[in-house]
């Protein structure tokens, strides 16, 4: 039996609220499936109570010890489908009577759920419908199987996603993309804007960009106090293309690397290590011994920082949030003269020009990043993006004032939104006191990172995330 098809055993346990069930019905409850029970889980866990997949799934396969084929199957399963939200909602949508709002929220769980395994997994129907109505009849009850049994049955009709995309029949190019890629519209026009770049975007290249921000990202593993090749023997993994502390995993559990249980290595995208390593990239006049992290929680590229730092150099990461600076802090551990500050980055509390590089991660909309947080894209909304550029103006007010005449600031988003990006870093760019030194010469070795003067790392084009970075230099 394949994966799909095959039933785990894996029994709900007994719940105290069925209490008044009738004892018939608990002698007929069915086995349910493991991997589905613990993805409808998931998705029960972010719809009801805002959880986060990526933090929620990995509790609940610790919880339950599902086989290893089992829990690979519940990751597709609840990755996928909250990926693919808006497109299972509007499929959905034409077949239900009632406004989907106006469902049971478990009940719309799962009809995403078995919508899911039939549009993109294409499992066979009988086996995606019958175990939704199971999953159905005993989480909601009898009631709603019925409902949940004619609905899947005519999205299995329907056929695979590129026929359900045609039914949808998309009104234009963006919305096409918005259904086959699993992007809110708003994101879709957003990645298009950066791709283009002021020029017109290549709709192909639009859509391998949104297509590899909706594939699971590979584990990248940075090398800190390890050599890079013995990391890469160690882990089974291959040296990053880009960055020279750089392992690319692919897939499996980085928690069994020694290395990065005892914090030589860590986890973190190749992207994020190029955006740090850009800070210590830019050429300096003058004295180099003071660096300083502006947000630094919860400390990936501050951990890079401190490996990479030449002798004397003095780092300072800092957080506005206490528990943030606290994740540093245990980020840091092995580099024990990093100073860890709570600090609010646009009121900067050391005198002005303390600095020779400042690297400003700026908090940002994450779209750059969609492909760790699967529900993130529907949870963001347009309306998150100018309160976000407002701070992140502050914040680079804030580090430009931290850096000495003639020192970096490193401006870097896990977003490529252009109202994140080169609004903000062209606004601080048209002061006379800043100049842009242009990214791409300090990357020779990174094929299509030039965004104008700025830098962009894409997934389809470098395996990244999403990063863009920026360097300007105080002038006076
Ligand atoms: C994108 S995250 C930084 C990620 C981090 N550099 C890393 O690589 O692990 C942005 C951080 O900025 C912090 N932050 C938000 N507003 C801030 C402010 N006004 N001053 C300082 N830090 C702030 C947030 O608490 C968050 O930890």
């Amino acid at each position: 039996m394949t994966g799909p098809e095959r039933r785990a055993g894996h029994k709900r346990r007994n719940d105290p609220g069925r209490g008044n069930q009738r004892p018939q019905s608990r002698r007929h409850r069915p086995t349910l499936d493991g991997a589905r029970l613990t993805a409808y889980d998931v998705l029960d866990g972010v719809s009801s109570r805002d959880a986060y997949a990526n933090l929620l799934l990995p509790q609940l396969l610790r919880e339950r010890q599902l086989e290893p084929r089992d829990a690979a199957f519940a990751t597709q399963l609840a990755y996928g489908t909250l990926r693919a939200t808006g497109t299972l909602d509007a499929v959905l949508a034409t077949l239900v009577s009632r406004p989907l709002a106006e469902l049971d929220r478990k009940v719309l769980d799962l009809l995403r759920l078995g919508a899911y395994q039939l549009i993109d997994l294409r499992v066979p129907a009988h086996a995606a419908v019958d175990t939704t109505v199971a999953l159905t009849r005993a989480i909601v009850g009898t009631g709603a199987s019925g409902l949940v049994n004619a609905v899947l049955r005519k999205v299995a009709a329907g056929g695979d996603r590129a026929a359900w995309v045609a039914a949808l029949q998309p009104a234009d190019d963006d919305a096409r993309l918005a259904l086959s890629t699993d992007h809110p519209r708003w994101i879709v026009e957003a990645w298009r804007d950066a791709l283009a770049d002021g020029a017109s975007a290549d709709d192909a290249e639009v859509e391998a960009a949104l297509l590899a921000d909706d594939a699971a990202p590979e584990v990248h593993l940075v090398a800190r106090r390890i050599d890079r090749a013995e990391l890469a023997a160690e882990s089974g993994g291959e040296p990053g293309p880009w960055s020279l502390y750089a392992v690319r995993l692919g897939s499996g559990d980085p928690g069994r690397i020694a290395a990065v249980r005892s914090g030589a290595a860590a986890v973190q995208d190749e992207g994020s290590q190029l955006a740090a390593l850009a800070l210590t990239r830019a050429p300096l006049d003058g004295p180099d011994v003071r660096w300083l992290d502006m947000c630094a929680g919860p400390g990936g590229k501050a951990g890079l920082l401190a490996a990479v730092r030449p002798a004397g150099v003095h780092l300072t990461a800092a957080d506005r949030a206490p528990h943030r600076a606290e994740l540093v802090r245990s980020a840091l551990a092995g580099a024990d003269d990093v100073e860890v500050v709570v600090a609010d980055g646009t009121a900067p509390p050391w005198p002005e020009g303390s600095f020779d590089r400042v690297l400003l991660d700026a908090p940002c909309t994450g779209l750059g990043a969609l492909r760790r947080r699967p529900e993130v894209r529907w949870r963001r909304t347009a309306d998150d993006v100018a309160p976000l550029a407002e701070l992140q103006r502050q914040l680079l007010d804030g580090a430009l004032a931290s850096v000495r005449p003639g020192g970096v600031v490193a401006y870097v988003t896990c977003s490529p939104h252009t109202a994140e990006t080169v609004d903000v870093v062209d606004a601080a760019a048209a002061r006379d006191d800043v100049e842009v030194l242009p990214v791409a010469p300090l990357f020779g070795e990174v094929p299509g990172i030039e965004r104008g003067r700025y830098g962009q790392l894409w997934p389809h084009r470098h395996g990244t995330d999403a990063m863009f970075l920026a360097l300007l230099r105080r002038t006076r």
